[in-house]
């Protein structure tokens, strides 16, 4: 049996899915459960998967994923109890639930692997982070870096980092989007069409994000190439500087890690 239940159809729940199916996964492996019900048969009608209730879906699969919000976890598990089998492989991927958290709710010796992508699962790019319950084996991690390695990076790691990793990979897509947005509007500010900045600034980040990871070299050196003495690059990064955004991006993603730790006590 290899099916995959998701349970949990939102924007997670359903890049998941999409990014699975792109990868090869054929339909009738995957089922999808959400409480929205109507939503959810519209998501599986559109990309030909199975949808059943929480308790069905899982009670016939392999692999279940759970991805809805930290604050419906403990529902969740107490609905899927009695139907997580010996062999079933329990991946979560919301933010700040730990493996003992769910642990404490599954049936005795589950395998559990908690994991953080982001969404550029849509796009073949995730970086997802992956740590391993007391229960989980080598098999369920192997088999959960498998499935999540083919829409993107996989990275494991002790739990103990699952906080930062969420600061960083699991939420960075927003600070990037919001940086994007911010250049967008300020090439409008300096009378630019909106489609022209935005062009502009997508090929800006496509291409600094390309020339880092394919050079290796330290964003520090990369930065310095671009700025020339007395030029436009260093008038503006004093500028950011004197705004202290190097501080606010400590401040900011420091405040995300806080958050998930909080996550994890149900606040
Ligand atoms: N959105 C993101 O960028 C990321 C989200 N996550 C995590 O993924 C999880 C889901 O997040 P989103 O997809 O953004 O949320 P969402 O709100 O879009 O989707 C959650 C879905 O779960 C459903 N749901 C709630 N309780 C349920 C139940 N008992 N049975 C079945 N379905 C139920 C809701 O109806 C909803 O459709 C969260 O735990 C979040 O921390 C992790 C990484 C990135
Ligand atoms: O904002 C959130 O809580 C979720 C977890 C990581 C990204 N989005």
């Amino acid at each position: 049996m290899n099916r995959i239940a998701i349970l949990g159809a939102g924007v997670m729940g359903g890049s998941l899915l999409s990014a699975l199916l792109r990868s090869g996964h054929p339909p009738a492996d995957l089922v999808l459960s959400d409480r929205m019900v109507l939503a959810t048969r519209t998501l599986a009608e559109e990309y030909a998967v199975g949808v059943a209730p929480a308790t069905e879906a899982a009670a016939g699969a392999s692999v279940v994923v759970l991805a809805v919000k930290p604050q419906d976890m403990s529902g969740l598990l107490a609905e899927i109890h009695e139907s997580i089998g010996p062999e079933t492989l329990v991946i979560s991927i919301a933010a700040g639930i730990s493996t003992e958290y769910l642990e404490n709710r599954l049936p005795a010796n589950t395998g559990v692997v908690r994991v953080m992508p982001n969404t550029p699962a849509q796009v073949d790019e995730a970086m997802s982070v992956l740590s391993a319950g007391r229960h989980c084996t080598a098999e369920h991690l192997a088999q959960a870096e498998r499935l999540l390695s083919a829409f993107g990076q996989v990275i494991i790691l002790d739990e103990k980092h699952q906080d930062a990793a969420t600061a960083i990979s699991g939420s960075g897509p927003a600070y990037i989007f919001y940086v994007t947005e911010a250049m967008i509007e300020a090439g409008v500010l300096l009378g630019l069409p909106r489609s022209t900045a935005t062009e502009m600034v997508v090929q800006t980040l496509y291409g600094a994000a390309t020339m880092i990871r394919e050079t290796g070299e330290h964003p520090s050196i990369l930065r310095e190439q671009v700025s020339s003495p007395g030029g436009t690059s260093v008038a503006a990064l004093r500028a950011l500087e004197d705004h202290k955004v190097r501080a606010a991006f400590l401040t900011a993603i420091e405040a995300a890690a806080r958050r998930s730790h909080e996550l994890s006590a149900g606040e």
